[in-house]
């Protein structure tokens, strides 16, 4: 499988890419979303050194997964995201993106997304400038109808289980009937098939097939036993 690349990204400025941004920022939208709704999954990545970051896509593709989000939580994330971004069969994004220099700092190490744990207008109207797609967390109708007024059509909804998990989705689904979550947080392989059952939730995130300890004994083996298995769970009933 391979992603199209966003023409210039390694090469331009993030200043030079807004003005090339209106040619491409519905191509990005487009791809990415699907993308990340036919791996189902998103790993949620926190990497302390940039040396793990091969051998972690690496283990992540061969377990099944094209999609990863690297968290802007450790000083390494813009740089796992580069040398992420190198293997065309995998679609890189950022996490945890809280501010607009990130969102920078994300774009020219790669990032094709960029994902937030709340609803920051700054950042949102940052990526839109930039034509990254963004996903930024919506917990409450309001914060949902943010999103909505900010012409967003996926968000977060983190951390998903402490807010009430699928039973919550299933209330907000109701009246914003277009809307796509990726719910994040308490999730993993045992309640997956719950939120992926339902229509609007485009794939789910977490940490437990990339967990920080397996990541620092380089447990490649396990990491890409854990995302085989997260795959497995996730594959549609007529499919399993
Ligand atoms: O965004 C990531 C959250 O920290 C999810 O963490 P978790 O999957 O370990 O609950
Ligand atoms: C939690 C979350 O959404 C993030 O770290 O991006």
């Amino acid at each position: 499988m391979t992603w199209r690349h966003l023409s210039g990204v390694d090469t331009v400025t993030v200043t030079d890419r807004v003005d090339i941004v209106n040619d491409v920022q519905h191509d990005e939208q487009a791809s990415v979303v699907p993308t990340i709704g036919a791996s189902r999954i998103l790993p949620v990545v926190v990497l302390d050194d940039v040396r793990d970051a091969d051998p972690l896509a690496a283990a992540l593709v061969q377990g099944g997964l094209h999609s990863v989000e690297v968290t802007f939580r450790t000083e390494a994330a813009a740089d796992a995201i580069r040398v992420m971004s190198e293997r065309p069969e995998l679609l890189v994004g950022a996490g945890t993106v809280l501010t607009p220099a990130q969102v920078d700092q994300a774009v020219e190490a790669g990032a094709r997304f960029v994902v937030s744990p709340g609803f920051g207008p700054v950042v949102v109207r940052r990526c839109q400038q930039l034509g990254v797609p963004v996903f930024p967390g919506a917990a409450t109708p309001t914060e949902i109808q943010m999103a909505l007024d900010a012409g967003l059509d996926t968000v977060k909804f983190f951390p998903a289980e402490q807010l009430g998990g699928i039973g919550m989705i299933k209330a907000l689904a109701a009246p914003f009937r277009s809307l796509r979550f990726i719910p994040t947080g308490g999730v993993n392989t045992r309640n997956l098939a719950d939120y992926l059952a339902h229509p609007a939730v485009l794939a789910v995130g977490g940490t437990w097939m990339v967990a920080p300890d397996l990541i620092a004994a380089a447990r490649w083996d396990e990491i890409t036993a854990r995302t085989a298995a997260a795959v497995a769970a996730a594959r549609p009933p007529s499919e399993a």
